[in-house]
C-alpha cells in the first residue's frame, strides 16, 4: 500500500445502478486484495441484504450490512455510527463501501467529509480516497432513451434511473464500464466518449465481470471534492463557453481541446446554448416535453419573461426533466440563459432553432405580465 502522510483509513465508495456489477467488483477486489486488509460495508434497500450475503467472507465480521434504506439519506446516521464502531473495534487498511443502487454518491461522500447531521464525525478515523462508479454498459443507452420501457420501481424516490446514473457518472474518480462482453466495441467507444464528456476527470476502465485490479480502486488518493464538483462536463462547458478558445486554457489530465474535437468527430455532442432574451413560458414548457433523441444530459440556467428576477434551473438526465426556480439573480450576475447539452448525435442546429423559437418576441416582452406561466412557483 502506498505510504501517505495522512494515516487515516482510506475509504473507497462504490456506487452504480441496480445490477451494474458492484458486488462483483467488491468480490474481485477482496479476492485479489493481497497485502490489503479490507473491511466492507454493504448497503441494500431491501430488508435482507442479499448483496452482503453474496460477498465473500460475509459470515465473519469483516462485512457490515446496512439494510432497509439508503445510506445517502435514511441510513446516514447508521453509516456513521457503524463505520466509527468498526474503526474502534479493529484495525484494517481500507474501508470499501458498496452503496445501494439508488444512492447518490454526493451525500455519502459528504458524510465521509464530516458533513453529518448527527454529531459523530467519521473524519477522525477515515478519509475519503476514491469514488468508483460501476456503469452497466448493456443498459446504458436504454436509460436515456425516452421510448424505452423501464420498471418504475427501479427509480429512486423523486429521481429516475437516468438521474441516478448521471449523478454517479458526474461524481466519480474511477469509472468502471462493466458488462463489456455484452456490447459491441463501437458502441463501447461511443459510450466511453459520452461518459468522458460527462466527467472528463475520471479514469475509465472497460471491464467484464468488473475485473479491476485492487490498485485501481483502493488507496489511489484520487478523490478531491472541489475538483470533482467543478469538473463535471456541464460545469466545464458553462465556464469555458461554446467556442474553441476556452478549452486549451484549463488542462485537465487526459482531456483537452483535442479530445473535444475527437469526441465531436465521433458523434458525441456537447454544446452551450446562450441567449440574452428571456423565454416565453408556455412555448418553453411545451418544448421541454419534446425530448430530442440522443440527449444524455442537459443542464443550466435560464431566464423567463414572467420572472425577470428569478434564476430558473433546467436539469435533464435522459428522459427525466425538471425545470423551476432555483434562486434570485444577484447584483452583477450574468443574467443570460446558458444551457449545456451533452449526448450522442444530438441535432444541435434543430435544438438551437427550437429554443430560439421559444424566446419572447419584442411585443410579447412588453406584455410579459399577461403571459401564463406553467412553471413551479417560488
Ligand atoms: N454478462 C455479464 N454479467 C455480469 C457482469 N458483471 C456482473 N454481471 C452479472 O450481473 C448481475 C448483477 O451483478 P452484481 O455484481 O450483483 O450487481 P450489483 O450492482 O451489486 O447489483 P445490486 O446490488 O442489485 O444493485 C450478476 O448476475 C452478475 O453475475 C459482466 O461484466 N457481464
Amino acid at each position: 500500500m502506498p505510504q501517505l502522510e495522512d494515516d487515516r483509513i482510506p475509504v473507497t465508495l462504490v456506487s452504480g445502478t441496480l445490477g451494474a456489477g458492484k458486488t462483483t467488483l467488491v468480490n474481485n477486489v477482496l479476492r485479489n486484495a493481497g497485502e490489503y486488509d479490507v473491511a466492507v460495508l454493504v448497503n441494500d434497500m431491501g430488508e435482507v441484504n442479499i448483496d452482503a450475503e453474496l460477498i465473500a467472507g460475509s459470515a465473519d465480521d469483516d462485512v457490515i450490512d446496512l439494510t432497509n434504506g439508503c445510506i445517502c439519506c435514511q441510513l446516514q446516521g447508521d453509516l456513521v455510527s457503524e463505520v466509527n464502531r468498526l474503526a474502534r473495534e479493529r484495525s484494517f487498511d481500507v474501508l470499501l463501501v458498496e452503496a445501494s443502487g439508488i444512492s447518490d454518491p454526493v451525500p455519502v461522500a459528504r458524510t465521509f467529509l464530516g458533513d453529518t447531521a448527527d454529531g459523530e464525525d467519521p473524519t477522525a478515523h477515515y478519509r475519503l480516497d476514491t469514488v468508483v462508479s460501476v456503469v452497466d454498459a448493456y443498459g446504458f443507452w436504454k436509460e436515456f432513451d425516452p421510448d424505452a420501457e423501464r420498471p418504475a420501481e427501479l427509480d429512486a424516490p423523486g429521481r429516475t434511473l437516468a438521474d441516478v446514473l448521471v449523478d454517479q457518472v458526474e461524481f466519480c474518480d474511477v469509472l468502471v464500464l462493466n458488462k463489456c462482453d455484452l456490447v459491441p466495441d463501437d458502441e463501447l467507444d461511443e459510450m466511453e466518449r459520452v461518459v468522458r464528456e460527462l466527467q472528463p476527470r475520471a479514469t475509465v476502465y472497460r471491464e467484464t465481470y468488473a475485473d479491476v485490479s485492487p490498485d485501481a480502486v483502493l488507496a489511489t488518493g484520487l478523490f478531491d471534492y472541489e475538483e470533482v464538483s467543478r469538473s463535471s462536463g456541464w460545469k466545464r462547458r458553462l465556464r469555458e463557453g461554446d467556442g474553441d478558445e476556452g478549452h486549451g486554457g484549463e488542462s485537465h489530465e487526459g482531456h483537452d481541446h483535442a479530445d473535444h474535437d475527437h469526441a465531436a468527430a465521433h458523434g458525441v455532442t456537447s454544446f452551450l446554448y446562450e441567449s440574452d432574451r428571456p423565454f416565453h413560458p408556455g412555448r418553453l414548457d411545451d418544448y421541454l416535453t419534446e425530448w430530442p433523441d440522443g440527449v444524455v444530459r442537459a443542464k443550466g440556467f435560464f431566464r423567463l419573461a414572467t420572472r425577470p428576477e428569478t434564476v430558473m434551473g433546467l436539469n435533464r438526465a435522459g428522459p427525466s426533466v425538471t425545470a423551476g426556480p432555483i434562486g434570485r439573480w444577484g447584483e452583477g450576475d450574468d443574467r443570460r440563459t446558458r444551457l449545456v447539452f451533452i449526448g450522442r448525435d444530438v441535432p444541435e442546429e434543430s435544438v438551437r432553432s427550437a429554443l430560439d423559437d421559444c424566446l419572447t418576441t419584442e411585443a410579447e416582452l412588453e406584455d410579459a405580465g399577461e403571459l401564463s406561466d406553467p412553471f413551479p412557483s417560488e
